[in-house]
């Protein structure tokens, strides 16, 4: 194996540009361009060396400290594995995507026609359809019946689709279609469920962004962007529901422009509209295509374009050509120069530009009326990117934090490395989707957990269909699967033990609603197990027993969350539960400096506790490399205060931020910086410094202008118009601020921030006032200061509490 020596990814780019005037050289002195490409340091470096020592593996498993941890320049030098022809070649016929929207947008609808068009099933089933059998995307018991999605579910299906416009050649025709594997995961459009969405375009390469024609982009829309953003995520759009009343596929791609800021064009225009909606006009290819046979699963093809739609079809096709060109240079070079532009130039400028996160091609289709969905598939195929595509990075858990991220290479022959990035209890145990990054995940295989070093073979993989599956023997890089009977955690790495790297985290949200929760009867086992198992499963649902009340407290991510939670501890654990009224996760934060000198100081006959710290408290914003927003610094120079003792005032620094001072709510976006301090040779101890380190922190935090902070949300609301007056007034009600309205025909939207406290019991409030034909989603935006008032009264409240406990 050919392998490119590197230290750090900027070197990456170096040693590529230093490689490349070397292969015409090697060319003529009659080299191969493997050879060539090595740099003549990696000639030395043997490909074993790739294979770091077993123990690496558990070493993994502990955070590595800083001063333990080597110095940069004992860094071991990085060896990237170069893909094999046989990998790229496999690797260009998978794709890993996601299909995320607003929700209602028709995603499950939308993927019911993918799975039976690719021939995974062999009829299609409505969501909260008349047959009483539910979409297949869909399997939890709970899903169908509220005809949402909850769990994300992986499916595996096979699609003929032509080559990728890359590896095209101009005029030699088109080529035939090959097998393109594809993995699909249907994303719940809930908010509440945004967890499922984080890890889904976490392991994805691309995603499909679902629209409603009508619509258009909505709140979710939104969120789902600033995700995909956030994972750097490709993505195509489809604007579905084009049989719908209103149906303007132009006025959603203006909003994605608009609103999201999308350089994004439609590449087709619809035939028809509303009820009599058709088929569709590729641009590209000046083909319109429609559907016929059963349930549309016939594509017909026709050179002739109906003659009222071939000025509309002309002047979109160069709006087309004039939004990629703006992403990609090659094209804007042709469009300058107007140089005559192929059907080949503008779908390879496409697909660049796609890749690049520069353009997003706008689809169209119907899902219920099985119209438009099968060329949606091949704009899947041609611009959309293979695994090897997509850049990856892991960590080297034997270096600290700041050390560079390792780029990864899909190839098969490399160590594993796979993330776990979702578990699920079935009826055979637990289910562990991993998606494989690099090397080979084999049945019957020994793999190494390397969060926790433990090793544990896997007895059986599966590729997923929904809730049914397929037995596999082993699986490649780039392609997702599950897998039975392996214990873990949500987001953690598996290697085969022989390399140090782990994957980086995924972005996890703070809870913003809690309730308590106690068993109706009798405690058994299974009320715990089920908390276990949820809190394993996702990382956004979290349990605690409050200390002063005893009371089992679970947070999650709305009302729906944790009522979906309760729901399944009856339903899949038979323990009916009995829960308090839902409240707002409420934190306390620091708004200004606060210097701090404390000794702790016990003298009570025998040895005596002595610890004293100086330093001072100050604001802290999140971090987005580490995703925290509290620190504990270490800024002692000298020994006043002996090494043992540092980590038990960082271990005293983040018990006191469990509970806060103001009304007991955590206390977040505070860093706590140790400067000095003194210790006894006798008296002191771990317990004394960690007293010390609460006693500080308690008298800083006074003196550091404390505030409560409560959620804000953005609500979207949308209605039909006669409805208006009395929700805006509602929202004024619920002291909200609006922040936009939009009057469609006879609907309108509106979009609000309001304070998640004031927000209880608005779905019976706008079902009441809209006679049900109302709609709302709500999603979290911020923590913000509550008003000087309210943090008064909160305040009083907390400590008449507090006095009567005592
Ligand atoms: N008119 C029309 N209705 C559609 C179309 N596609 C889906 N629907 C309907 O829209 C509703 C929502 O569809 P779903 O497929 O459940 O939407 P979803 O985005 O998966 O919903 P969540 O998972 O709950 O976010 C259902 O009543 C569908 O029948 C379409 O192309 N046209």
């Amino acid at each position: 194996m050919s392998a490119v020596r590197l230290l750090s990814r900027s070197r990456l780019v170096a040693a590529r540009s230093a490689v490349v005037p070397r292969v015409g050289a090697a060319r003529a002195a009659g080299l191969s361009t493997a050879a060539a490409r090595r740099p003549a340091t990696a000639a030395r470096v043997a490909a074993p060396s790739l294979a770091v020592p077993r123990r690496w593996a558990s070493a993994a498993a502990a955070e590595v400290e800083a001063e333990e941890a080597p110095a940069a320049e004992e860094w071991p030098e990085r060896v990237l594995p170069v893909l094999a022809p046989a990998d790229k070649k496999r690797l260009a016929r998978q794709r890993n995507i996601g299909i995320s929207a607003h929700i209602d947008s028709g995603k499950t609808t939308l993927t019911e026609r993918v799975l039976y068009y690719t021939g995974r099933t062999k009829d299609i089933h409505e969501v909260r359809g008349r047959d009483g059998v539910g979409a297949k995307m869909d399997s939890m018991e709970l899903e169908r019946e509220k005809g949402i999605t909850i769990q994300s579910a992986a499916t595996f299906a096979d699609w003929n689709s032509y080559p990728p416009p890359n590896e095209w050649e101009e005029g030699a025709g088109a080529p035939e279609k090959e097998k393109y594997a594809f993995n699909i995961i249907d994303t719940p459009g809930h908010v509440d469920f945004t967890i499922e969405v984080e890890r889904a375009l976490r392991v994805l390469d691309g995603a499909v962004l679902v629209l409603c024609s009508v619509s258009g982009v909505q709140s979710q829309t939104i969120t789902v962007d600033r995700q995909m953003r956030r994972y750097n995520v490709p993505r195509i759009a489809f604007v579905n529901k084009m049989d719908r009343a209103g149906a303007n596929p132009f006025r959603v791609v203006d909003q994605l422009r608009n609103k999201l800021r999308m350089n994004a064009a439609a590449v087709q225009i619809p035939i028809g509209a509303e009820s009599d909606f058709g088929g569709v006009i590729d641009l590209v290819r000046m083909k319109a295509i429609y559907n016929e046979g059963v349930k549309g699963n016939v594509v017909v093809e026709k050179d002739e374009i109906p003659a009222w739609l071939k000025e509309l079809a002309e002047q979109k096709r160069a709006e087309l050509i004039e939004h990629i060109a703006e992403a990609d240079e090659a094209l804007s070079d042709k469009f300058l120069m107007e140089e005559e532009i192929t059907e080949l130039d503008i779908t390879q400028a496409m697909r660049r530009a796609t890749i690049g996160l520069k353009f997003t091609p706008v689809f169209m289709g119907s899902a219920i009326k099985n119209t438009g969905v099968q060329s949606m598939l091949d704009g899947v195929c041609a611009y959309l990117p293979d695994p090897s595509q997509v850049p990856a990075e892991a960590n080297d858990t034997t270096l600290p934090a700041h050390a560079p991220a390792v780029p990864i290479v899909p190839a098969a022959e490399a160590p594993l490395l796979g993330l776990a990035f979702k578990l699920e209890e079935g009826k055979y145990g637990q289910l562990t989707y991993m998606r494989v990054y690099q090397g080979e995940l084999k049945r019957g295989s020994v793999i190494y957990n390397a969060r926790t070093g433990k090793k544990v073979k896997v007895p059986r993989l599966v590729r997923m269909h929904a809730d049914e599956m397929e037995d596999v023997e082993s699986l490649g890089s780039g392609e997702i699967c599950a897998m039975f009977g392996v214990e873990c955690s949500s987001g953690d790495t598996f290697t085969d033990g022989t390399t140090p790297l782990s994957m980086t985290s995924m972005f996890v949200p703070d809870p913003v609603i809690s309730l308590s929760i106690r068993p109706d009867g009798n405690e058994t086992p299974n009320f715990s197990r089920a908390l276990n198992r949820f809190k394993k499963e996702d990382p956004t649902f979290r349990v605690h027993v409050d200390a002063e009340s005893q009371e089992t407290i679970i947070s999650g991510m709305g009302e729906l969350h944790l009522d979906i939670y309760v729901e399944r501890m009856k339903r899949e654990y038979n323990v009916a539960c009995v829960t308090g009224k839902p409240r707002v996760a409420f934190r306390e934060t620091i708004t200004a400096s606060a210097p701090f000198e404390y000794t702790h100081k016990k003298q009570s006959g025998g040895a005596g506790q002595f610890a004293r710290i100086k330093g001072y408290i100050e604001p802290m914003e999140l971090d987005p490399d580490t995703g925290k927003d509290t620190q504990f610094v270490n800024s002692v120079v000298g020994t006043n205060i002996p090494n043992g003792y540092i980590p038990a005032v960082e271990k005293g620094f983040q018990e006191a931020l469990d509970r806060g001072l103001l009304t007991g709510y955590n206390i977040t976006g505070v860093r706590f910086v140790l400067e000095d301090g003194a210790a006894h040779a006798v008296d002191s101890s771990e317990l004394a410094f960690r007293l010390a380190a609460m006693g500080a922190f308690r008298e800083a935090f006074h003196k550091a202008q404390p505030v409560i902070l409560e959620p804000i949300m953005t609500v979207e609301v949308v209605a039909p118009i006669e409805f208006q007056g009395s929700v805006i007034g509602a929202m004024n009600q619920r002291k909200g601020t609006v922040v936009d309205t939009e009057v469609r025909d006879d609907e309108f939207t509106l979009i609000a921030e309001v304070s998640l406290n004031d927000m209880f019991g608005y779905s019976s409030q706008l079902r009441g006032q809209t006679a049900g034909k109302g709609e709302f989603t709500m999603e979290y935006k911020q923590h913000s200061p509550v008003l000087p008032n309210v943090q008064k009264d909160m305040i009083d409240a907390f400590r008449k509490k507090q006095l009567e406990r005592k």
